[in-house]
């Protein structure tokens, strides 16, 4: 079942908000471990507070029935005064704990936010890394992978909103007792002032949460186009291409829809809060009415009357505040749902609980066995019955048009997928029976669509092997190997140099000089199979030559997979794997295929007379 499926839409009812609430544990768990002191001493302070506003209420009550028997009763004596000011100094100082602890949990709720903000981030980032590749490429996900982002700035809030909570309602409480012990009805009365309100509110954030729902999609597509609209990559096609109107118009579509939808809802909001809010103060005005009349019957004395009255009023804000805080805390528990449920998906690709010892070295090579496999949503085979075997120490080329199958055959032997159908064995076992990440480690590959990474020339190339990120020598070898080395000593910062636009200082490079600064990365770790995908198509034909010799010199008896367009680099490997529509139409030699005079032949010799 889809996730829009099971919560958005129509669907959502008071219990589906309701059982959010189970969300605000693990939340709570979250928050305790960003940092439990902070978290206690929040607690303890909310708690303090939260007896506060009775007491004040109770203390005022004291002094007003004081003022007036010394009123009354002229010819008082000292003791008289002395109590009443020691009642003064009492709420006084009650006032500045108040106002102090107040400051201190605001102070607290918005450090323990921040934490929170870093901590959720880096957890959904781990958690980003354990996921399949296929995970990434489904736009379900994506949503899903967005709401959790916005949980991590958003949901510092629903923590004071929470806490808030806990603390409003011991206050009500305590509210409650006093108002009980004078007057009960006052309690129901207050009932009917406040439920029309709550029941308003909570029928408004079911909508907007709706509303929010079902956007996700265009929410990301007005990101997008917001970043296709202004961003250092994207800027010269738009310009070439005059995409700016055309843009804009998309964002001008999608914002304007999500603001007549949001606004829509917002005047029916605040047009129907005034009304309840209407009614709310009438049941106040009653109760006010109530009082002052038994008051000026004797039934209550003066401090009574301040007391019933300040308490009526604190407890309709407080439980107002509450009932309308439910909404708002459950549905903040709602969008925490997105971010659990995101840490919920787990990856299908990992590693067995007892892997197998990998092979150092490899003694008998890599074997494909009836192998298919299929994308995601995909109705088509991108790679069916691949049956070969990859010796030891050979290099391999894969040829074949455009959407033939090479570049998922080489995620296949990664593992960035596993087959739909039949299997890959290293040394006669499943791959899948290999911890993931030392297979990972034992192959390089880089792919054609290799990331430019807005960091320096020696992080550029330390991502092939990030472990040894401070190993300048490593480093420095494998520029040499991939002749990115004649760059650096180019480059005005040298190996510190800042590469790409983004940053202070950058320097963006060609395509082929980036595409030597990638080649390095693949002699940043001494793989066993070296797998590179196009990494020369857009290296100058002297420089592919170059980069060719050293590779076939420097992999030398090493397993390694090549994929390229071009058939003068191709002709350099041992065998030759042609690909078409996903399956292998020809394997062998150069001079073998050529001579068989099949499609090998016909795609090089075409490549050939170009050059003629
Ligand atoms: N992530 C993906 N999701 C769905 N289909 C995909 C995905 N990647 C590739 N395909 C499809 O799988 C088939 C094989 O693609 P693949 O990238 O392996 O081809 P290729 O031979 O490497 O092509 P090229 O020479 O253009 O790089 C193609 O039909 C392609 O459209």
């Amino acid at each position: 079942m889809r996730y829009r499926d099971q919560v958005g839409g129509e669907t959502l009812s008071f219990k589906q908000r309701v059982d959010a609430i189970r969300n605000l544990p693990p939340f709570l768990k979250m928050v305790w471990k960003t940092n439990p002191k902070l978290t206690l001493i929040n607690i303890f302070l909310r708690l303090i507070r939260s007896a506060l506003p009775v007491a004040l209420l109770y203390v005022g009550k004291l002094i007003i029935d004081e003022v007036a028997f010394l009123v009354m009763h002229p010819g008082h004596d000292m003791q008289n005064y002395n109590h009443l000011w020691q009642l003064v100094a009492i709420e006084f100082a009650l006032a500045f704990i108040s106002d102090g602890s107040a400051r201190l949990v605001s102070l607290l709720d918005g450090l323990i936010g921040d934490l929170f903000a870093n901590y959720s981030s880096i957890k959904i980032m781990e958690h980003a890394a354990t996921l399949d590749l296929e995970q990434f490429e489904d736009a379900n996900f994506y949503d899903k992978l967005e709401r959790a982002r916005q949980q991590t700035s958003g949901r510092t809030v629903l923590l004071s909103q929470m806490l808030g909570q806990v603390q409003d309602l011991i206050s009500i409480v305590f509210f409650t007792t006093g108002l009980a012990v004078l007057s009960p009805w006052l309690i129901a009365l207050l009932v009917v002032a406040v439920l029309p309100s709550f029941l308003s509110e909570s029928y408004f954030n079911r909508k907007k949460y709706e509303l929010y729902f079902g956007q996700t999609s265009d929410r990301r597509e007005l990101d997008y186009v917001r970043y296709l609209g202004a961003s250092d990559v994207t800027a010269k096609e738009v310009k070439v291409f005059y995409l700016a109107d055309f843009l804009i118009d998309r964002f001008k579509t999608i914002s304007n829809k999500f603001y007549e939808d949001s606004k829509q809802i917002a005047v029916r909001r605040s047009s129907w809060g005034t009304f309840f809010a209407l009614i709310g103060s009438a049941g106040y005005y009653t109760a006010y009415v109530i009082i002052i009349s038994q008051t000026i019957h004797g039934k209550l004395s003066l401090g009574d009357l301040t007391f019933m009255a300040g308490s009526f009023r604190q407890l309709r804000g407080l439980v107002e505040g509450v009932l309308t805080r439910f909404n708002v805390v459950s549905q903040g528990a709602m969008y925490l749902g997105d971010l659990f449920e995101y840490f919920n998906i787990k990856p299908t690709i990992i590693s067995p609980t007892t892997p197998r010892p990998f092979p150092v070295p490899i003694r008998e090579g890599f074997r494909f066995e009836n192998v298919s496999f299929k994308y995601v949503h995909s109705e088509k085979w991108a790679v069916k019955d691949l049956n070969f075997t990859l010796p030891v120490g050979e290099k391999l080329a894969l040829v074949g048009e455009n959407g033939a199958g090479k570049t998922t055959l080489v995620k296949l032997l990664t593992r960035l997928y596993d087959p739909t159908e039949g299997r890959i064995l290293l040394d006669g076992h499943d791959l899948r029976e290999y911890d993931l990440q030392t297979l990972r480690h034992n192959v390089g590959i880089i792919f054609q669509d290799f990331l430019r990474y807005q960091m320096n020339f020696a992080q550029n190339i330390a991502v092939g092997n990030i472990r040894e990120k401070e190993n300048r020598e490593l480093i420095k070898s494998a520029a040499t190997q991939s002749l990115a080395n004649l760059l650096a000593e180019r480059l005005p910062g040298g190996y510190d140099q800042m590469l790409g636009k983004r940053f202070h200082n950058g320097i963006d490079l060609s395509g082929g000089e980036w595409q030597k600064i990638a080649l390095a990365r693949a002699y940043m770790k001494e793989s066993q199979l070296l797998i590179l995908d196009e990494p020369t198509s857009a290296l100058d034909a002297k420089a592919e030559y170059e980069v060719f010799l050293r590779f076939a010199d420097l992999t030398k008896g090493k397993t390694s997979v090549l994929i390229s367009h071009r058939f003068s680099t191709v002709r350099m490997a041992d065998r030759i794997m042609v690909l078409d529509k996903g399956k292998i139409i020809e394997l062998g030699h150069h001079a073998e295929l050529l001579a068989r005079n099949g499609r090998y032949a016909e795609l090089f010799n075409l490549q050939a007379m170009g050059y003629r």
